[in-house]
Formats: C-alpha cells, structure tokens, sequence
C-alpha cells in the first residue's frame, strides 16, 4: 500500500517561497512526530519571477505533473511589477482553479488567544467561521484564463461574471456538508448564502440553486446575507455566523477582511478543493512589502499545510494523516495560549524562521493521538 502522498509544490513568488519552505518542514516533523513516512515532494516552478525570466507562468509539464499528484501546495504567486500587456498579473493559479474546477475555496476564520483581535466586544474572542468562496466562476470567469476578458479597442473592457449550475449544486451541496461536520464537532449548523440576489439575476441563480439544494439537509439551519450588509455583519457580529456561501469575488474581498479580523493575512488558511483534485495555499499574496525579511507569518501557510493533510486523510489510503493535521493544529492553539506564538505581523518579536521552530518545537512537546 502507498503510504507517502505525492505533493506538487509551487513556492512562487516573494514571501511564497519562504512560507512554503515553513510549512513543509513543519509537516516533515508533523509526520515523522505521528510515524509516518515524509511526504514525496514534486517541486515546479511557476509564478510572476518565472515568468519574467522565461516567458512562461509555470515550468513545461508542471501542470501535468500537478494533475498527477495527491495535493497540490502552493506558497503565493505574482508581482505587482510583472504585467501582461492587457495590464493584469501573472496569475497560473487562477488556470489551475479553473483546469482542475476547484470550485469550493475553504477559508477559515477563527481567533486564537493573545493574537490582536479588532473587535472590542469579549465574543470577538469567540470568532469561528468559515467562508466557502467559489473559486473557478462568478467574476473571476474572465481572469481564469487569461485572454478571455473582452477589451473593446481602448475605449470599453468587458468582465463577465459566469454562474452554472452544474459547480453551484456542488459548491451548495459542500457547503451543507462542511456546516454538517462542523455542527459534529459543535459547531452552529448554520450556512449563509452571501449574494447580491437583489441586483443581479446571475445572483438571484446562485441563492435559487442553495434553495434547491437546502431540503436535501434539514438538519442545517440556513440565512441569507447581501454581499453588503455581510461585510457590516463581519465587523458588526462576526460571531454569529458558520459557514457563509458566496461568489469567487465577493469570497475574496471578504476573505481579507475576515483574515484582518483575526489578526491579518498571516492567519488566513485556505483549501480549494474540487471533485478529483486539491490546492492548497494561505489566503494571501507575495507580500511584496515585506519579502526577504524574514518577516512574514508562516502560519496561514501552516495550516493550510494541516489542512491539506486532512483532505489526504479522507482517502483511505492516508487515513493516518489525520492524526498529524490535529496535532498541527493543537500545537498553534497551544502555541498562541502560552503566548509562545508572537509573530511580528501582530508586532510580535519572531519573524518568520522563529514562528517556524516554535511550531515544531511545540509538535514535539505533544502527545501523540
Ligand atoms: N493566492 C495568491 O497567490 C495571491 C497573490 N496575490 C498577489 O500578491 C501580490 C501582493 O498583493 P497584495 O495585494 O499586497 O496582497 P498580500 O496578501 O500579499 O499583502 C497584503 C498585506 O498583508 C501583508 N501580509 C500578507 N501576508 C502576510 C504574512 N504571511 N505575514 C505578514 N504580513 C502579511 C502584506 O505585508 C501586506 O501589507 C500581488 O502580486 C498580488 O496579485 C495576492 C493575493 C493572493
Ligand atoms: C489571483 C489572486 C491574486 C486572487 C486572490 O486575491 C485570491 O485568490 O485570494
Ligand atoms: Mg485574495
């Protein structure tokens, strides 16, 4: 039986890289800590450096070779200074999105103790969300593959915002399924769908497909948000929600707003899975602000990590995965509780390598399941 998972990695572009290389040793001490043997890593290159220096996004065959793997992990890809002529950035990411219809884009929101928290109010303590951000459609269509956005001369440029049924069904469906297993572990039960129904008939699909989709789980209760009034309800009582369902872009505009609620970008995990294949990335870019200064939070990547090695746990073959994602997880909880986590994103005194040995330090302090 195949034991080690084939993980293609992408490190990319600016802090990319650097958070990559964090999470891959973490989860090489998170296996060896459970037992198991390390992962076999198929590293491509690809991203906005890339492609300065060669002309192409990702490397010959990297596509290929990712579609051959068990997960794909990526660090972060682009460069505000590299540009296609239509002046958009280098994006490969998005084509791999939509090549291998990762349509549910899972990010996680949840405080930890000691990270900064925004809100004044004691529940902000309390935020425990996740926001599933369609990630191959709705107004990312166009960018998926570039070249597809309609520019008119130099007088009009044309996005479209694409909404199916057949990737909302499943993107609903997942959805309903994520808030069931989170209402197993305590979690509320509850899924929002997040749209703009009042405006826009592409909109008006989308909450019509959760509406069709909703008996099949009548143990779920359900809500609805305007994209708008979801992003006051993020500020105003974040506690109060699940699981929330929305559109590629209105997903990724509150992505960031959700990371910054819990202490900024360098705590925002992200799996985008579809029906035969994953990715696995933080939320964030490359950072250029802050590259090559050891000074980013490896801690989205991180966990994305963890969140990777509980999709591998699923199939049977890596069902002992499970037991290494969890302690990832327990080991940031247990780091941010004894305030041994102190990232300098939140004005802490560790940079990127030290947030790194902390975490495998405190993986090697646990117990193992
Ligand atoms: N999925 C991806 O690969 C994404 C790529 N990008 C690309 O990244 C580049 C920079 O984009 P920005 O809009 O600046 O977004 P960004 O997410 O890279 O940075 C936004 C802000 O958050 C901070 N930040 C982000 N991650 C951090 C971390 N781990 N630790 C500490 N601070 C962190 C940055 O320093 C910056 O102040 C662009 O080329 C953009 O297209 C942006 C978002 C997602
Ligand atoms: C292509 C990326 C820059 C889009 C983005 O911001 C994201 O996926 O979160
Ligand atoms: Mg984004």
């Amino acid at each position: 039986m195949q034991q080690n998972a084939r993980i293609a990695v992408i490190k990319g572009d600016g802090i990319g890289v650097d958070v990559a290389d964090a999470t891959l040793a973490v989860v090489s001490a998170v296996l060896d800590r459970v037992g198991l043997p390390g992962l076999n890593i198929d590293e491509i290159a690809a991203g906005a450096g890339y492609f300065r220096d060669t002309g192409r996004d990702i490397e010959p065959g990297g596509e290929e070779r990712a579609a051959e793997s068990d997960a794909i992990f990526m660090g972060a890809i682009g460069l505000p200074s590299v540009r296609h002529a239509d002046g958009t950035e280098i994006s490969p990411h998005l084509r791999l999105r939509d090549r291998f219809e990762l349509y549910a884009g899972v990010r996680p929101v949840r405080a930890y103790p000691n990270a900064p928290q925004r809100l004044a109010d004691p529940r902000a303590a309390g935020i425990d969300l996740v926001i599933l951000r369609e990630s191959t459609e709705g107004l990312f269509y166009s960018a998926a593959v570039h070249g597809r956005s309609q520019i008119i001369g130099d007088s009009e440029v044309r996005d479209t915002l694409r909404i199916t049924r057949s990737i909302c069904e499943r993107l609903h469906r997942f959805g309903f399924r994520l808030a069931e297993k989170r209402k197993a572990r305590g979690g509320k039960g509850l899924l929002t769908c997040v749209d703009k129904a009042n405006v826009f008939a592409s909109m008006a699909f989308f909450r019509k497909i959760f509406d069709e989709v909703r008996p099949e789980f009548p143990d779920i209760a359900t809500g609805y948000n305007y994209v708008d009034a979801q992003a006051l309800d993020l500020v105003r009582q974040p506690w109060a929600f699940d699981v929330l369902v929305t559109e590629n872009m209105f997903g990724d505009i509150l992505s960031d707003l959700a990371g910054g609620l819990v202490g900024g970008m360098g705590m925002a995990s992200c799996a985008e899975i579809g029906d035969h294949h994953a990715l696995f990335q933080p939320a964030h870019g490359s950072a250029p602000d802050i590259m090559g200064q050891d000074k980013a939070n490896p801690l989205a990547a991180i966990l994305s990590g963890a969140l990777m090695l509980d999709y591998l746990a699923d199939r049977t073959e890596f069902a002992a995965y499970a037991d290494a994602a969890k302690l990832i997880d327990e080991a940031v909880m247990a780091g941010f509780s004894a305030n041994r986590l102190r990232p300098m994103e939140f004005g802490g005194d560790m940079g990127t390598r030290a947030v790194t040995r902390e975490v495998i330090d405190l993986i090697g302090e646990s117990a193992c399941a």
